[in-house]
């Protein structure tokens, strides 16, 4: 668990770009930061593996007090993503992601078959892309390759400033969900900074979102988030579009589903499972063009979901 308490950093010129934060992060939680421009994400994130030190406030991993540690040996247990990834340009694919293993003092041969189990991990088949140059990759290929490269020591702890900034949005939904999928597989502790609050809300099992000065506006699961938002700032941040996300993140929920009796094959959509998220119910109703959806349980259907079913769901879930 990394846990920050009253930590706060005032750059040298007197800029307060965190104030008193206190913020916990659990094991193998995803926890989104997210806020406007200049509002400290960045400073959070790189006083947990030192790159700033704090002015105040201890920071704790699993106990231990990171100031206490000697800065290399915390940043071996720390994996970090950054937007301009940082590969070394001439070396090849596989050589980049080898250097780590190498660090730790692995053999050539370990560190490679390591390198080429980490590319196919983030789904870079390495025969294809390992003996490549970074110049011969795409912007998402390259954003890959940081991630794999920041998994090579199995860092029990993930760091990721703007990991997918630098990709059009829609490489960024592909690689947003290439992220959620690996982390279900590893569930590493991750602290993701991003100003995009879709995807704070997509990616996050928490989000904080941060106020001028690193003030925590709010820290609460994206439900909450979008159904609470705990004041005005909060509520502008997550915008007017609160209850579209919301159909993100708002499961199916059985009250509100309609008997499937009478109802004509004809009119149904493919059947989705019962964990779905009203949005996909959506999406199936439009890409079948049918007016409703058939709900599984398993292989057992359930019922059926309508649009006017979806609209009481995301209602009844405003008013948890
Ligand atoms: N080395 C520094 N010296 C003085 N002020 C700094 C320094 N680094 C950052 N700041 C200031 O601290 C504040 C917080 O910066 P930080 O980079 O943490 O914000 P951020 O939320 O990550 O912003 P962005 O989304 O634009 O990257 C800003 O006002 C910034 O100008």
């Amino acid at each position: 668990m990394i846990r920050l308490s009253g930590v706060g950093k005032t750059y040298d010129d007197g800029t307060v770009a965190v104030h008193e934060l206190d913020l916990e992060v659990r094991r193998g939680e995803l926890v989104c930061l997210v806020g406007p421009s200049g509002c400290g994400k960045s400073t959070t994130l790189k006083m947990i593996n030192r790159l700033i030190e704090p002015t105040v406030g201890t920071i704790e991993i699993d106990g231990v007090d990171v100031t206490r540690q000697d800065p290399v040996l915390l940043r071996r247990g720390i994996g970090y993503v950054i937007q301009q990834v940082g590969l070394f340009p001439h070396q090849k694919i596989t050589a980049n992601v080898m250097t780590v293993p190498l660090l730790y003092g692995e053999s050539k041969a370990t560190a490679r078959e390591r390198a080429h189990h980490l590319l196919d991990l983030v789904g870079l088949d390495p025969s294809t892309y390992g003996d490549r140059y970074p110049h011969q990759l795409s912007g998402g290929q390259r954003q890959r390759v940081g991630v794999a490269r920041a998994l090579a020591a199995d860092p029990p702890v993930l760091l990721m400033d703007e990991p997918f900034g630098a990709v059009d949005p829609i490489v960024r939904v592909h690689l947003q969900d290439e992220f959620l999928r690996l982390q279900r597989e590893l569930g590493k502790s991750v602290v993701l900074v991003t100003h995009d609050i879709d995807e704070a809300v997509r990616m996050g099992d928490r989000v904080a979102v941060f106020a001028a000065g690193g003030r925590l506006a709010q820290y609460a699961t994206p439900a909450d988030l979008l159904g609470r938002p705990a004041d005005d700032f909060v509520a502008d941040f997550v915008g007017a579009e609160r209850g579209l996300r919301r159909l993100t993140v708002t499961p199916i929920d059985r009250a509100q589903l309609e008997p499937l009796e009478g109802v004509s094959a004809g009119s149904l959509g493919a059947a989705i499972d019962l964990d779905s998220t009203l949005e996909e119910a959506l999406a199936v109703m439009l890409r079948d063009d049918k007016p409703m959806v058939g709900v599984k349980d398993g292989v057992r259907f359930v019922g059926v979901l309508t649009p006017n079913g979806v609209h009481r769901a995301l209602r009844a879930s405003l008013r948890d």
